[in-house]
């Protein structure tokens, strides 16, 4: 049922405005959402791959272009001397052009300039289900808002609410809370077939599960989730020089494309140094069953150093400066590297940047420990697997003592 569309959003590649005819059922949609404000960079990360995995399943019916979700007020970002870290777009952190290579994606401000208004026709909260659950089973059932950080504008005859950092610039035309227990692939046939609109977004996104956690599609998206080359570069840049770590030496080589890159266990072999994510500010009371003291921590990266003949160590730590001195007065007999941005630097790539930074430097290390159950370590751990390093060298974090055994971390091995 073709029929014509004037001043259709369908045109955003020419960047003019024209009659268009359009195929209903062809024409993009637009999938947008959020997740609980207070997660940080590498838990919203893993939600990412979980919509991203829906919008692919999605495009095999109907086209759909998922809309990223600016980066604003995230909780862990704390530099106070630099510009409001506020309404980021995902290309200072990621490669776009990587990330299409999996699927459509736009930035929001893309999304806007598109849209006849800075409007979203329909937002669905997702939540729990009140009552609770005795036997786990998919569903999905509109039900009375339990929790609403949206507020109606009657003026406007819009929701308001965060919208990523832009508030009252952006509105939803129509609010429904969504009680779901599911995988994200469970929410494909409502948005095909139960709602019609063009942009639909879901918050509190991180309620729907990973489809098939650890399986190829997974690590496509995975491996498509390539960090921006100019971070890279300065990792790699900070690698050559304190570190004697290069691809070549490291038996590291990225391929352009990640779909030509295909690694076995071992083929990296990384540069001649120790890394350790060290979790500490907010982790210290959050996972206060798991995080050693800053002591306990030094002995065991100390005993490892020893072992595995590693005189340089490289530090990727959230701790303020004390405990990172503190750290290395323990560690005298090593060296002891830690990436410490200019303030000119930090202003550019925001503590965002640094910390992608910080993860690519513990990617090519020999050897990698990280912090139990830190989403940030894991995404570590995963980058080390499309590297192609030997799984011993990368599934290990820090225990509370070092005298204690500790369970550590699953191996989540890359399939292709
Ligand atoms: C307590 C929970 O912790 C969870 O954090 P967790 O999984 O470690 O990991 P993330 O979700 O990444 O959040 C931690 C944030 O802290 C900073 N950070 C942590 N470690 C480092 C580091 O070594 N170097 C640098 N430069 N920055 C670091 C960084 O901004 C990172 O995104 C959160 O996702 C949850 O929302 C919650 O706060």
């Amino acid at each position: 049922h073709n029929h014509v569309d004037e001043d259709d959003g369908f045109d955003f590649q020419q960047g003019t405005k024209f009659k268009l005819v359009v195929d209903e059922a062809k024409a993009p949609r637009y999938l947008l959402y959020d997740v609980n404000p207070g997660e940080g960079f590498n838990l919203r990360r893993d939600v990412y791959m979980r919509i991203a995995v829906l919008i692919k399943s999605l495009n095999e019916d109907a086209p759909w272009i998922l809309v990223l979700p600016p980066w604003s007020g995230i909780y862990h970002w704390r530099s106070r001397d630099i510009e409001a870290q506020n309404k980021i777009p995902w290309s200072a952190f990621f490669d776009l052009s990587s990330l299409r290579s999996f699927v459509p994606v736009m930035e929001f401000e893309e999304f806007l300039k598109i849209s006849r208004e800075p409007v979203i026709e329909e937002l669905y909260y997702l939540q729990h289900y009140k009552e609770g659950w005795d036997k786990w089973e998919e569903k999905m059932d509109r039900r009375p808002c339990m929790h609403n950080p949206y507020s109606y504008d009657s003026e406007a005859n819009l929701w308001r609410g965060w919208f990523f950092g832009y508030d009252r610039a952006v509105g939803a035309r129509k609010l429904e809370c969504l009680s779901v227990m599911g995988h994200a692939g469970f929410v494909k046939p409502f948005l095909l077939t139960n709602t019609s609109a063009r942009s639909v977004m879901l918050d509190r996104a991180e309620t729907l599960l990973h489809d098939r956690y650890g399986d190829s599609v997974f690590w496509q998206c995975r491996r498509s989730m390539r960090f921006a080359k100019h971070l890279r570069d300065i990792a790699d840049n900070f690698r050559a020089e304190y570190l004697d770590s290069t691809d070549e030496g490291d038996k590291a080589i990225i391929e352009e494309d990640w779909q030509s890159m295909k690694r076995n266990h071992g083929d990296a072999i990384g540069g001649p140094y120790l890394a350790v994510h060290l979790r500490r500010a907010d982790f210290v009371r959050a996972r206060e069953k798991y995080v050693p003291s800053v002591k306990s921590a030094a002995k065991q990266i100390k005993h490892l150093a020893k072992q595995l003949n590693l005189t340089k160590i490289f530090v990727a730590t959230d701790a303020p400066q004390t405990e990172y001195d503190e750290l290395k007065g323990y560690l005298t007999d090593f060296s002891v590297y830690q990436f410490e941005p200019t303030l000119e630097a930090r202003a550019k790539y925001k503590d965002g940047g640094v910390a992608i930074i910080d993860q690519w430097i513990c990617a090519h290390a020999r050897y990698f420990i990280g912090t139990r159950e830190s989403t940030f370590s894991f995404r570590i751990q995963d980058e080390r697997e499309i590297l192609g390093f030997a799984p011993e060298t990368t599934f290990n974090c820090l225990c509370k003592k070092k005298e204690s055994e500790c369970e550590q971390p699953t191996r989540w091995l890359i399939k292709y």
